[in-house]
């Protein structure tokens, strides 16, 4: 339904003075694909491109090379006209905090209004029937079209920012980390909503999430961030039950599970600088296995089992199910640890 070929963004480095001209390289050389019907979760630490990727996705950055591939055309090659029309009715968008992002002076009858007014869909009359039927569609009483944002709870808001993302009838939701600003008890509905709109209306989603654990329920696919290179994809399952890469197998080391007793691995350091990110492969400098090759240059993808590729010169083997069990990594990977 939409693919990303090879999208690189650089971005002006905001501390960058008038004799510095370095560049933030917020996505690199990423390739990604959404389907009818999928769920694609988008995990890494903050800092690592999650959020490029998604205005990359649902146009609203444009990227520095690359394409954006949507029904076979590329997006930026089509009119501003049709990139705000088809595409933009296309694909639906859900932030992180629906307090800043809806309009706290429109009641909620005018938010979900105002999508169908601007692409001037149907009738007067069809518009509020739609306004109701999205209501109906995400669980909100009757009551609350009157209501504004600031009167609605933070998960009845939230309810109302997917309700809008809906009104157009998209094809693909991408939602940025859509319960980080809610209410933990509430949490679990919103994503079970998301969910089970997903196969009512049969929309791809793209979910942005640090928390690779919740993604591996949700998701049916992955893929891995680091510093602006997405350097695992795969099957969720194959991702989490047997993760290649090292940073996979530290953010899945990093939140519990009930299924796997690993060792836990602390990463050392902050993401370095997206301004000078390291030669060779990016996670080398926090990577227990890092050698002199992995300074050298970014790894080509291996492929296996279909979809399940990843960047890293010292695979995980594919035989160990999940963490490192051979006795010098896990030493090597205890002295990296604090
Ligand atoms: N407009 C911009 N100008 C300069 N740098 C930017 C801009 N937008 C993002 N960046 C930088 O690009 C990199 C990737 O940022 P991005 O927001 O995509 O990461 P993220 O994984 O979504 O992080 P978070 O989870 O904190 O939102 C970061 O180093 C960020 O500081």
């Amino acid at each position: 339904m939409i693919r990303l070929d090879h999208v690189h963004v650089r971005h002006k480095a905001r501390s960058g003075g008038i004799w510095r001209r370095d560049s933030v390289h917020a996505l690199t050389d990423a390739s990604l694909h959404v389907e009818r019907g999928e769920i694609v979760g988008l995990v890494g630490e903050s800092g690592c491109g999650k959020s490029t990727l998604a205005r990359v996705l649902t146009g609203l950055q444009r990227p520095t090379e690359g394409e954006v591939v949507f029904r076979g055309r590329d997006l930026w090659t089509m009119s501003a006209a049709e990139r705000r029309g088809d595409f933009g009715s296309a694909v639906g968008v859900v932030f992180q905090d629906p307090s800043t992002a809806l309009n706290p002076r429109l009641s909620v009858r005018q938010i979900l209004r105002d999508p169908l007014d601007v692409h001037r869909r149907g009738t007067r009359q069809e518009r509020e029937e739609r306004v109701e039927e999205l209501t109906e569609l995400v669980g909100l009483p009757g009551h609350t079209l009157g209501a504004l944002p600031g009167q609605l709870s933070g998960g009845q808001r939230q309810r109302v920012a997917i309700a809008r993302a809906l009104a157009l009838e998209p094809e693909l939701i991408v939602a940025d980390e859509p319960t980080s600003a809610l209410d933990v008890s509430v949490r679990a509905q919103v994503l079970n909503l998301l969910v089970e709109l997903r196969e009512r209306l049969g929309l791809g989603m793209v979910f942005i999430s640090h928390d690779i654990q919740t993604m591996r329920y949700l998701a049916d696919r992955l893929a891995v961030l680091y510093l602006g290179r997405i350097v695992e994809e795969g099957r969720a399952d194959d991702v989490t039950r047997a993760p290649r890469h090292p940073y996979t197998e530290a953010l899945l080391s990093a939140t519990p599970s009930l299924l796997e007793t690993t060792e836990r691995i602390v990463l050392t350091g902050a993401v370095p600088s997206a301004t000078r990110p390291p030669s060779g492969c990016p996670f080398r400098t926090r990577c227990w296995k890092a050698d002199d090759e992995c300074a050298t240059v970014f790894p080509a993808a291996t492929l296996a089992r279909g979809e399940h590729r990843w960047h890293c010169v010292h695979p995980q083997r594919d035989d160990t199910p999940s963490t490192a069990t051979r006795p010098s990594e896990r030493t090597a990977a205890a002295r990296s640890t604090t």
